[in-house]
């Protein structure tokens, strides 16, 4: 896992979403697999990444028409067309701002009949489009990824998930701060599928973040913090603002900036690292 540092979330938000465009620029279409597959969060964090995605779509630096997205997850028993829906909030935010074909996004229903068969079909139409080549997230205040709440399996799929209290407490803000009106329950990929994603960047920002961002690097792996899973994924990166470092130790913050200084030269010389792992191309020699 990586972890880069940026002074400020807007910094966060332009870093990632310059970040996304290189890997839908460079995406070449195969056999089986012809668009580039996206996970995405909703939240506040994510909003600066949603941003900068729109501003670089409008210099005509990147287009979604080739992109299929897939949302983490949708509360259970809200309209969908509720002002603190997900689908309200992915179409406000980003869906109508940029090209991309609504028949191209995904976002679970939190009122389909069959809450279990919505999740079911969920994953195969993850596995129908090819799997996800970059699954953006962002982090709950109790280390949780999606609504993948503390103690949830770390081999979750999408399934239905009852809130945890902090959460609904956290989300309350969004309901006019009436505890009543915030859904009890969700749906949510589980942490398997984010863990199946080619690549994940997980978007921290904020000193409210700052104890589950140090208990998800510098812990163990754990249920009880979801995020940690990352831990054992292939190609993690976790980028977040300075004040999210303010429980991470001085040594570990120093590590993680060296390793960015370090990392920057390779490319210089190298290219790319990891680019050929995930598939961008063969790294060479300047
Ligand atoms: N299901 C979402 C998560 O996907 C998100 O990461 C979290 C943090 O949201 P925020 O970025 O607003 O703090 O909120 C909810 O629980």
């Amino acid at each position: 896992m990586r972890l880069t540092i940026r002074d400020t979330k807007e910094q966060v938000g332009q870093y990632i979403g310059d970040y996304i465009a290189k890997r839908i620029n460079s995406f070449k279409p195969k056999a089986g697999r012809p668009h580039f597959v996206l996970g995405l969060p909703t939240g506040s964090s994510p909003l600066p990444v949603y941003e900068r995605l729109v501003e670089l779509y409008k210099a005509g630096e990147v287009s979604f028409k080739d992109v299929i997205t897939f949302n983490m997850d949708e509360y259970v028993g809200i309209p969908r067309d509720h002002p603190e829906s997900y689908h309200t909030f992915m179409f406000k935010n980003f869906f109508s701002l940029v090209d991309i074909d609504p028949k191209n996004t995904h976002i679970l229903n939190g009122n389909a009949e069959d809450l279990y068969k919505e999740c079911e079909d969920y994953e195969v139409a993850i596995k129908e489009a090819g799997g996800i080549d970059l699954f953006l997230g962002g982090i709950g205040a109790d280390g949780h990824i999606a609504f993948n709440e503390p103690g949830s399996s770390l081999s979750s799929k999408t399934r239905i998930k009852t809130l945890a209290y902090e959460t609904i407490l956290a989300n309350c803000r969004f309901f006019s701060n009436d505890l009543s009106a915030v859904p009890r329950m969700a749906l949510t990929v589980g942490v398997q599928t984010v863990m199946d994603a080619r690549e994940v960047v997980l978007v921290v920002t904020g000193q409210g973040k700052a104890l589950a961002l140090s208990q998800m690097i510098e812990g163990g792996v754990n249920h009880m913090i979801t995020a940690s899973a990352l831990q054992t994924h292939p190609w993690a990166l976790v980028v977040c603002d300075e004040d999210a470092t303010n429980e991470l130790r001085v040594k570990t913050v120093k590590y993680f900036k060296s390793i960015e200084k370090v990392q920057d030269e390779v490319e210089a010389k190298y290219g790319p690292v990891g680019a050929v792992r995930l598939g961008l191309g063969r790294a060479s020699a300047a």
